[in-house]
């Protein structure tokens, strides 16, 4: 049952018990499908498990969180609850401000487009006009590196690209809320040293930062705060290193 969400003027990003289902198996043997189908279709062929349980969590404005756990623990479906891409199946998310989720390399570009049209394009769907973008477009390319291929088709960029053009975008949109999902490991190290300057600028800014990253000692020096999920569950929420410790020990056991 969700608890009523009392939203305080400094709380960033709200979660109250959220669950998220997904399908475990599809399909189940053509014995079971009869069987299903004689007794009057009767319950679910599928079988569900939870990524997400009963998770809450409040983040103030201008926190810096690593969202920290093992592959599966429920991390990326969080921040897809959180930026809206998915929908819960129990439970609330409430953000205050502009959110920026760089969550998937290349999601929410159009691939039949360029570089160009689709800086105008996401910069519209995280708020801006076309006159703010207009302003802002030379930086946003120079920041992204990309330069005469700002007019290739973005079906033509490699991984890298997409990261270099998505991260300019976002930053530039001046969000108050930044969800960044792993993908800074697709960057070549000189971005990826110059994405980490940006980021430290934003949480320096007093952005709030939700960050998802399984490189330990670079979320630690981003990140005060750690927030660590096992099995969909939140597990420890406390100052990063000791969560970062907490992490260590159980990936050791
Ligand atoms: N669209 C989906 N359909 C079915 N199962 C899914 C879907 N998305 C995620 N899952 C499952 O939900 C669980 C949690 O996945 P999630 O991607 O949130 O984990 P994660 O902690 O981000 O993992 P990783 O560290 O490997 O990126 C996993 O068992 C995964 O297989």
């Amino acid at each position: 049952m969700s608890v009523p969400t009392a939203v305080s003027d400094s709380v960033a990003i709200t979660c109250r018990n959220l669950r998220k289902k997904f399908v475990l198996r599809h399909t189940r043997s053509m014995k079971e499908a009869i069987v299903w189908l004689l007794t009057g279709r009767k319950g679910d062929l599928s079988k569900k498990f939870d990524a997400l349980k009963d998770v809450s969590l409040d983040v103030e404005q201008g926190e810096t969180v690593a969202l920290l756990g093992l592959n599966g623990s429920g991390k990326s479906t969080l921040l897809k609850l959180i930026s809206g891409v998915l929908q819960p199946d129990e439970g609330t998310v409430h953000t205050r401000g502009r959110v920026a989720g760089l969550i998937e390399v290349g999601a929410g570009f159009h691939h039949d487009l360029s570089g160009r049209d689709n800086v105008y394009l996401n910069g519209a769907i995280l708020g801006m006009s076309q006159k703010q973008i207009d302003a802002m477009f030379d930086s946003i390319v120079e920041f992204a590196e990309i330069g005469e291929f700002i007019d290739t088709e973005v079906k033509f960029y490699s991984s890298g690209m997409y990261l270099k053009l998505a991260f300019s975008i976002a930053v530039h949109t001046d969000p108050e809320v930044f969800l960044i999902d792993e993908i800074l490991a697709v960057g070549d190290e000189p971005f990826q040293r110059k994405c980490i300057v940006k980021i430290n600028e934003l949480a320096a800014a007093g952005k709030t930062l939700f960050v998802v990253s399984h490189d330990l000692d670079l979320v630690a020096s981003v990140c005060k705060r750690g927030v660590l999920l096992e099995h969909g569950q939140i597990i420890m929420d406390g100052e990063v290193h000791a969560v970062v410790k907490e992490l260590r020990r159980r990936s050791a056991e």
